[in-house]
């Protein structure tokens, strides 16, 4: 196999926020390890996205008319299929579930941290806050999970990456917010979040992992990414994906989903809520480690037959 060397990196797609460089670094490591390759025989290359143009993120509604999911992949995967980079590294919660043709996201890395951070200077957590208290999220699961548990708390859009929230926070803007604990972690900042059990709120399908896409028929891709592949986190993945997939779910869509392996059982555990907190539906079900996607399926289709019509329109 042809080694990348200095002279001709392998070229590594991310966007340019600190976790997702962090991400990228960490992938770019662990090629390094596997291959005894230097750092100087990859080439970190930032691609600006969609999701990352301040002035759509500015607005929550047009954020929401240019498309979902796709907006913080679209021009990452464009650059792939080009072959302008060599592969592509995501935060596995921003991906949709399905790839566009030529691509294959099959490699993910060991999983991270998957719970929520609760992050507040005067309080612990999610029960000490006062009656009223404001709470910046822009998330839509969390939003309605938390409205759901405490419908007396104003809810508050906060978008942007991780310092821009952490800033929000000191002007004042909020009490409290959410941050997943696996950002935290991977940025060093884990200090500053309580973490929340998953039990109190179930964490966004694939939270917590990186996966790297590469294109189809690159072999060389294929057989570097196996090496670096986390088998416990792709089987944990396939089964949250499934149930993602067979829900339909796009970032406007309140859903959690959680699996973790049990020796050798995959145990899959779901939510569907209303937008609005008034109402959440949550399920749960085991099957062997290699039937994620029919769990994940079979687990969705349980709570849609239990949801009431229009249950997840809103406005
Ligand atoms: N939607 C933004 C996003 N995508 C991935 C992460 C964190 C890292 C992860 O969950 O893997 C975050 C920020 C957050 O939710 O706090």
């Amino acid at each position: 196999m042809e080694q990348p060397t200095p002279q001709s990196p392998l070229k590594i797609g991310t966007r340019g926020s600190p976790l997702a460089l962090a991400q990228a670094h960490e992938t770019r490591d662990r090629l390094c390890a596997a291959f005894g390759l230097s750092e100087a025989a990859f080439e970190v290359v930032v691609i600006h996205t969609t999701g990352d143009d301040a002035a759509l993120i500015a607005k929550d509604r047009a954020l929401k008319a240019v498309g979902g999911k796709g907006v913080f992949t679209r021009e990452i995967e464009e650059a792939l299929t080009t072959g302008a980079i060599d592969i592509a590294v995501h935060s596995m919660k921003d991906m949709p579930t399905a790839q566009p043709a030529g691509l294959v996201l099959d490699c993910f890395l060991p999983r991270e941290d998957v719970r929520d951070g609760f992050v507040s200077r005067r309080y612990r957590g999610i029960a000490d806050l006062p009656e009223g208290a404001v709470v910046g999220t822009s998330s839509l699961r969390r939003r309605a999970q938390l409205a759901h548990r405490r419908p007396d708390l104003r809810i508050t859009g906060f978008r942007g990456n991780v310092q821009t929230r952490l800033r929000k926070l000191d002007e004042g803007l909020a009490e409290a917010t959410f941050l997943a604990m696996a950002g935290l972690n991977r940025l060093g900042m884990d200090g500053i979040a309580q973490p929340i059990a998953p039990e109190d709120m179930l964490p966004a399908v694939a939270q917590g992992a990186i996966g790297v896409e590469r294109r189809v028929g690159d072999t060389r891709m294929e057989r570097m990414l196996a090496a670096i592949h986390d088998g416990p986190t792709g089987l944990r993945l396939t089964a949250e994906r499934a149930f993602l997939a067979e829900l339909d779910g796009s970032c406007e869509t309140p859903i959690a989903g959680l699996a973790v392996i049990e020796g050798d059982r995959l145990h899959l555990r779901g939510e569907i809520l209303r937008p609005d907190g008034s109402e959440a539906i949550a399920g749960e079900v085991r099957g062997a480690l290699t039937e994620g996607a029919a769990i994940g399926a079979d687990l969705a289709r349980r709570l849609l037959a239990q949801a009431p019509k229009g249950f997840f329109d809103w406005r």
